[in-house]
């Protein structure tokens, strides 16, 4: 039977990455994305920007929305500070399956915890489930209609402070004009808008960094 996308994706990580080395896992994504298969990761270059504002916040607790295979779950928590806890949602199974084994072969999976399901049925628990009081940071990167109305939901369950950070790929392509337009008008976000390209190609694409104010 046929291999999908993420499961050949996997394998040029077991084949060309160490076990145990996170950047040659991200190495060899961004290498298999580039010159054999197009995928949604973050990539290279936005990649950069994510690890600068990784390092700039030092956060203990951090939100990833959209797992997919990992590439940016892995960048984030070979960047976090020991006992750091980063938890990532992922809706489709068969992304998760491929992103725990992406997560397990850079050696991260002590700082990570991959969740199935939806944003919106876990928001809610993230407290009673995770013992998280709020998030330092939020990386929003899951389906593009669903970053305004997580973002209202994770103000409403308390999950932000003054201070808390989200960080939210592809604000132009694919584009999240109801989000980008609501964190950039209220009152209560500092946003700025870092320019980059779509992954892998020549596309304009950006992070938009919010900061919330209380
Ligand atoms: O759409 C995108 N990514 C999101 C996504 C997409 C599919 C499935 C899932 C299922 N995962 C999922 C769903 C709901 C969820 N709720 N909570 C967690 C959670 C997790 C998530 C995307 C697209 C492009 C793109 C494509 C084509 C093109 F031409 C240009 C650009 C580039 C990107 O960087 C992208 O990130
Ligand atoms: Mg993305």
């Amino acid at each position: 039977t046929q291999s999908t996308r993420p499961q050949r994706l996997l394998g040029a990580v077991q084949k060309n990455a160490t076990r145990g080395d996170p950047c040659s896992v991200v190495k060899a994504i961004d290498h298999f994305c580039r010159h054999k298969e197009w995928a949604m990761n973050v990539g290279d270059e936005k990649g950069c920007i994510l690890d600068s504002v990784v390092s700039e916040i030092n956060p203990a607790t951090v939100l990833e929305l959209g797992t997919y295979c990992g590439y940016s779950t892995v960048r984030i928590a070979s960047r976090l500070p020991p006992h750091a806890k980063l938890i990532t949602l992922e809706f489709n199974p068969d992304f998760a399956v491929i992103a725990r084994q992406v997560i397990a072969w850079a050696g991260v999976e002590e700082k990570v915890q991959l969740v199935e399901g939806a944003s919106g049925d876990w928001i809610p628990k993230m407290k009673e489930q995770f013992g998280i009081k709020t998030f330092d940071l939020v990386f929003l990167d899951h389906w593009k209609d669903r970053y305004l109305p997580d973002t209202k939901l994770m103000e409403e369950c308390g999950l932000l402070r003054k201070g808390s950070v989200l960080l939210a790929d592809n604000v132009i392509c694919p584009g999240t004009p109801e989000y980008l337009e609501y964190v950039r008008n209220s009152p209560r976000y500092e946003s700025r808008y870092f320019k980059s390209h779509l992954e892998y190609t020549k596309v304009e694409d950006g992070l938009e960094k919010s900061v919330f104010l209380g």
